[in-house]
């Protein structure tokens, strides 16, 4: 497991191109018959993925969690980007198509991931936080589960941020104690998610931008409202951004990212909104 310390938006503002990338950006996600895993210890979240060919994959605690197991102290969310698979908590299989997610609650011990077909195969990302007690696993059909206050349309073509958001796991929805996880996918014409953009003092986010064609760029935004910066992007690749830190994204087509939070509260409405005549 991979371990990434911490960021001080005094120091970030003096990194270069390749530090802020080597800091925040997390590449190289999916590999065949591998689960990666990227412990930040910015909140103790964890980003991972798992992507089986023809083998079955079990997740270990490693030696950085000093647990018994992946879950003794922590929960997680998982997410589907690839072809169908089976994700298996304690002996009982859950069948995932693409998009499907799932919640899996403080305690569960074994946990494997499998694919239906090793030429299209399943593409798991997952967060995993800190927690304290133990909520019901919950598999979420985002077609057929997600409450309606959870789906929100959002922006406008002519601003050209025109999206749809599913809230899959936070209060109300699927219960956890701290993670939240969802999708954003922009329509169409639109390239802009987040903006006008905010930060959480309160939370800090991954993302994990997928559905971006092999030649199109994601350009992030990061960094203090009046120190922004970028990091281009590329499919498939997530972004850590501390809670200090604006978080948006212009691309060159349109594009679809998994968001997860983590810390202080569960309550998705407290942003502190930048005016975009304030952003430098
Ligand atoms: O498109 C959006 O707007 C988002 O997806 C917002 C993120 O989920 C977010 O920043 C929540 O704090
Ligand atoms: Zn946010």
């Amino acid at each position: 497991m991979e371990v990434r310390p911490g960021a001080n938006p005094v120091d970030v503002k003096t990194y270069d191109t390749a530090r802020l990338r080597h800091d925040f950006l997390v590449q190289d996600l999916f590999n065949a018959n591998e689960i990666k895993t990227i412990y930040s210890q910015i909140d103790r979240i964890i980003i991972g993925a798992a992507m089986p060919t023809d083998k079955v994959l079990t997740l270990e605690a490693g030696a950085e969690l000093r647990a018994k197991y992946f879950l003794e102290r922590r929960e997680m969310g998982i997410i589907n980007i690839g072809g169908k698979g089976t994700v298996t908590v304690d002996g009982k299989a859950y069948e995932f198509k693409y998009r499907d997610g799932m919640y899996v609650g403080m305690g569960a011990k074994e946990i494997t991931f499998a694919s239906a077909d090793a030429s299209d195969p399943a593409k798991f990302y997952f967060n995993s936080a800190p927690a304290h007690k133990t909520y019901p696993t919950v598999f979420i059909d985002p077609e057929k589960d997600i409450l309606p206050q959870n789906k929100l349309e959002l922006g406008t073509l002519e601003d050209a941020n025109h999206r749809i958001l599913r809230k899959y796991i936070l209060p109300g929805q699927v219960e956890s104690c701290q993670l939240e996880m969802g999708i954003t996918s922009l329509e169409p014409g639109s390239v802009w998610n987040t903006m006008p953009c905010h930060t959480h003092d309160r939370r800090m986010e991954v993302y994990l931008y997928f559905e971006v064609p092999e030649n199109a760029a994601v350009f992030h935004y990061m960094g203090e409202p009046t120190e922004t910066r970028h990091i281009i992007m590329h499919n498939e690749e997530a972004v850590i951004s501390p809670s200090w830190s604006i978080h948006s994204a212009s691309a060159t087509h349109a594009y679809s990212f998994i968001w997860g939070m983590v810390g202080e509260n569960q309550d998705f409405d407290d942003m502190d909104g930048v005016d975009i005549k304030d952003l430098r």
